[in-house]
């Protein structure tokens, strides 16, 4: 049994359904040790059966048998391990990849087999040593000669140990010097134990091997033996296995890297969109934090008054008591319940000077301090003006009143509904900023004034404290909603700003989420600009893609090819994007801190994930296409790309 056999090979090519037939039945028989030259006319059909025998052209009639075993029969996976194990391809015009130092382009082919990643670079080594271009390790092929760029080809087609050496003019493009040199090296694979089959128009190439093929309108006319075949040793495959998903990657980081200037570019354009996302995000997170900032330090929009709902002036019916503290109490989110007091035309006198306060109203807990402009809050028997009030007694030194005592009247209603009126002495203990004329005391200060004419105290509000601003609304309208012991509808009336704030917010965010929808645009820009680069690089690298799936790389390996480096593309344009956002972040919000005393610009941590992950998810979308176009090339089309 020969090592490599040759059935009835038929090969057709169609163009416009017209039927162009090559290979009319070629049956060869091939061993190891054999160094055969196939010599034809121009357009014979010689790389055609290389393409079949070399598992890169599927689609003929025959058989090609390995050891007896049929090439044809195996799946698409099994022919890619094929390329892998037992061919090595050496091309007229080198086909070396260009982005590739002389030993990576080595490596590409041994980093598909079991060696260790020390044995590979080893190997890669010696071999490279072994075709004389030690000191060119580190060049790219663009800085090599012909002759010294085939003598790389050939140290990669060696490199996975392959039994078949299929070269395809491998002289054709050399001087007679390098020619020689070549031949040379061939006839060391074939003295090896490797069948070498070589494609070639040079009698003098052809003399120089074991054997001649002539090959004639698409049949062999002769076969022509010139010495015996090399003897054959003990032969040990290197185990192979398909390229690793990291070695996929670091390819795409280094084509990268080759194309630098270029992907730089690509990288700072598409970083803009993200930068223009995450900025709008962060600035409307800011606005709405400064804004918010600016409202709680005026009032609690957490904080809602109820009262009854009655036109009545009666205390009685004004009261709010016990029972409806504990109704209140008894709702979701309700933190804290306080009674209050509220009065109007109350009476205040200082020396000769009296006035009279349009709004009287007990302080609760919950009063920010930073509420009072001077001084503090009311501790039992102080009371806090408004500025305005205050000035009705020291027109010049309002602030002056503070620590001074003033008698405050409030009038209440004994049993018989008579009025009665309290008079109490109150130390100032603040002023506000207040415009209105207003008067706060704490709610013991009044009780103590009922206290001290026996009269009975009704709160008349309640403050009821909720636990975070979104629950406003839905609070308040349990509020409203709450019943009487007997069932009937208490209808308390609700003052507040927790609301509006609630609704000012919503509208807030919104304004931002559209405005980070109108920067996505650039994002979508950016998608487009990916998919673009991606398309040119694919039909750019056709020749590359050929070249690795010759070398045995899966139609896989090339789509993660692609999908790793828009990954990247992805990945690097969102961080630099967000240095970006970072660098107008400090400096705007050094400015705003200058100007409003607050970070405008507010970026968490979550949009800057939100960030990179988008960027990368429209980067691996837009290369899908591509990564798939370019998985789907056929090798020997893109071998013969030009
Ligand atoms: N993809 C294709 N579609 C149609 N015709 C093709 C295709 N590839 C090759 N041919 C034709 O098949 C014939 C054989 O081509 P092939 O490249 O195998 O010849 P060759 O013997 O290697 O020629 P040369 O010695 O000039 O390299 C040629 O006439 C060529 O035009």
């Amino acid at each position: 049994m020969s090592f490599l056999e040759l059935r009835g090979i038929r090969k057709t090519y169609y163009m416009n359904k017209t039927a162009f037939p090559v290979l009319k039945g070629i049956d060869l028989q091939f061993d190891r040790g054999e160094f055969v030259s196939i010599l034809g006319e121009s357009g014979g059909g010689k790389t055609t059966l290389m393409n079949i025998i070399g598992g890169l052209d599927a689609q003929y009639e025959g058989d090609v048998l390995l050891n007896g075993t049929s090439v044809r029969q195996i799946s698409a996976k099994e022919l890619d391990a094929f390329r892998r194990q037992t061919i090595g391809f050496v091309f007229q015009n080198f086909n070396l990849i260009s982005h590739l130092s002389i030993l990576d382009n080595v490596l590409v082919s041994l980093q598909m087999t079991g060696l260790s990643r020390h044995d590979q670079k080893e190997r890669a080594e010696s071999l490279l040593k072994k075709v004389g271009l030690a000191e060119h390790m580190h060049k790219h092929p663009n800085q090599l000669s012909g002759g010294q760029k085939q003598r790389v080809a050939i140290a990669r087609a060696l490199a996975s140990d392959p039994d078949i050496i299929i070269a395809d003019e491998p002289t054709g493009a050399l001087d007679s010097q390098n020619t020689q040199e070549i031949l040379a090296l061939m006839d060391e694979i074939a003295a090896d134990g490797k069948l070498v089959i070589c494609v070639t128009h040079s009698q003098e190439v052809a003399d120089h091997g074991t054997r001649i093929v002539h090959m004639e309108d698409g049949i062999i006319d002769h076969d022509t033996r010139l010495k015996a075949a090399f003897p054959v040793g003990e032969h040990h495959d290197l185990p192979s296995k398909h390229l690793s998903f990291t070695a996929m990657v670091k390819m795409a980081l280094k084509h990268m890297r080759y194309n630098l200037k270029r992907n730089l570019l690509i990288i700072f354009g598409a970083s803009i969109g993200i930068f223009s996302v995450i900025l709008m995000l962060g600035l409307g997170r800011g606005v709405k934090g400064y804004i918010n900032h600016e409202i709680y330090s005026q009032i609690k929009p957490t904080a809602v008054q109820v009262a009854q709902n009655t036109d009545s002036q009666d205390a009685k019916k004004l009261e709010i008591g016990q029972t409806d503290v504990n109704r209140i109490k008894q709702l979701k989110h309700v933190k804290k319940v306080e009674l209050g007091y509220y009065g109007q035309g109350i009476q205040v006198q200082k020396g000769g000077t009296s006035a009279t306060s349009s709004i009287f109203q007990t302080t609760t807990d919950q009063m920010l301090a930073k509420s009072v402009k001077k001084g503090h809050k009311p501790a039992t028997g102080e009371v806090i003006l408004s500025k305005a009030f205050a000035k009705k007694f020291n027109k010049q030194h309002p602030y002056k009143l503070i620590g001074q005592k003033v008698k405050v009247s409030v009038t209440g209603m004994n049993k018989q509904h008579l009025p009665v009126v309290m008079t109490k002495s109150l130390k100032v203990s603040g002023i506000t900023d207040d415009s209105s004329g207003q008067l706060q005391t704490n709610l013991q200060t009044v009780r103590n004034m009922y206290k001290s004419k026996k009269l009975t105290f009704r709160a008349n509000f309640a403050t009821v404290m909720i636990d975070s601003l979104k629950n406003v609304t839905s609070v308040q309208d349990k509020i409203k909603g709450l019943k009487t012991d007997n069932g009937k509808k208490k209808q308390y009336q609700l003052t507040g700003a927790g609301a509006i704030v609630s609704t000012l917010n919503t509208y807030i965010q919104l304004a931002f989420y559209v405005l980070a929808a109108i920067a996505g645009i650039s994002l979508l820009v950016s998608a487009i600009m990916i998919i673009v680069v991606l398309y040119i690089s694919v039909s750019e690298r056709t020749k590359e893609i050929g070249i690795l799936r010759a070398l045995g790389v899966r139609r896989k390996d090339i789509r993660h090819l692609f999908l790793s480096e828009a990954f990247f593309l992805g990945l690097f344009s969102s961080l630099l994007g967000l240095v970006f956002t970072e660098i107008v972040a400090v400096l705007a919000n050094n400015v705003a801190r200058k100007g409003i005393g607050y970070m405008i610009i507010d970026i968490t941590s979550n949009y800057m994930i939100f960030g990179i992950v988008v960027a990368i998810i429209i980067s691996l979308l837009a290369a899908l296409a591509p990564a798939g176009q370019a998985s789907k090339l056929d090798p020997v089309e893109a071998l013969s790309y030009e």
